[in-house]
């Protein structure tokens, strides 16, 4: 179901004591400060310190446990990798999928990523699967042609059932990191977009019921006004996601 969500992807960064404190300071902002709205936050930290800050998370609240990416194998002799199992055994509910990180430095094709889309769906876990493009498919002029590829490609072989679970991120290449973020309408055109091809591959009901995230240097100054766009249902925080202060304003924003 539709819902305003800020995941924060800490990347590989902090160490297990860092991490600890960061996510205290986190939820106690934000407990403190964040009353009146129904915001989801989803904390994904390094597969190390998950089952450690899955504890300090308060119980029956609006914190989640994510991870940044599980195996497409369900079990097995698959030195260093980690099942949806195992993540879901230590309290994750979600799971970054295809990130642009993981496409070009681990070299992730739509092919592996759909597997891995359904070992993590077989074992209940909700993904959050992320599309965009780079600068140069940007300036071609070829960027929907380019999501469109992604989640044909990607996502929508899920059935129904299956995709009901999923949420996109949106994350342009060229604004990963950069500072440089999509202006709101650049967001917003693509989110629409989004949603229309959702709407043809499912229903229209899936296509209003879908969150889809934007992700891209936001922070604590242009949430707002991304957040605001109709079809931007919340974020996808790296950099900004390893400050509190940042970090809250940026649940802050709805
Ligand atoms: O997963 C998060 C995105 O890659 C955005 O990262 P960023 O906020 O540091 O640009």
């Amino acid at each position: 179901m539709r819902k305003n969500l800020v995941a924060g992807n800490w990347k590989m960064n902090t160490t297990y004591q860092d991490g600890l404190a960061l996510v205290s300071e986190i939820t106690n902002m934000v407990q403190d400060e964040v009353t009146g709205s129904d915001v989801e936050v989803v904390i994904c930290p390094p597969f190390p310190f998950l089952a450690a800050i899955g504890k300090q998370l308060p119980e029956n609240s609006r914190f989640h446990l994510g991870a940044q990416n599980c195996s497409q194998k369900e079990s097995g002799a698959y030195t260093g990798e980690v099942s949806a199992r195992m993540l879901q055994s230590v309290g994750c509910e979600y799971v970054i999928l295809g990130h642009s990180e993981r496409r070009q430095y681990f070299r992730e094709d739509n092919e592996l990523l759909s597997q891995k889309l359904k070992a993590a769906l077989a074992t209940g876990l909700k993904p959050i699967f992320c599309v965009g493009e780079s600068l140069e498919t940007r300036e071609a002029d070829d960027t929907f042609k380019f999501i469109s590829q992604q989640l044909q490609e990607g996502l929508f072989h899920l059935s129904n059932e299956e995709f009901d679970q999923v949420v996109i991120a949106y994350e342009p290449i060229w604004a990963i990191g950069t500072g440089k973020t999509a202006t709101s309408a650049q967001a917003q055109e693509v989110h629409a977009y989004i949603r229309e091809q959702i709407a043809q591959a499912y229903d229209a009901e899936a296509a209003l019921n879908t969150t889809i995230l934007y992700g891209g240097s936001a922070n604590a100054q242009n949430a707002r006004e991304l957040f605001s766009q109709p079809d931007v249902d919340g974020g996808l925080i790296g950099g900004a996601s390893l400050k509190s202060r940042d970090f809250t304003d940026i649940i802050k924003s709805f």
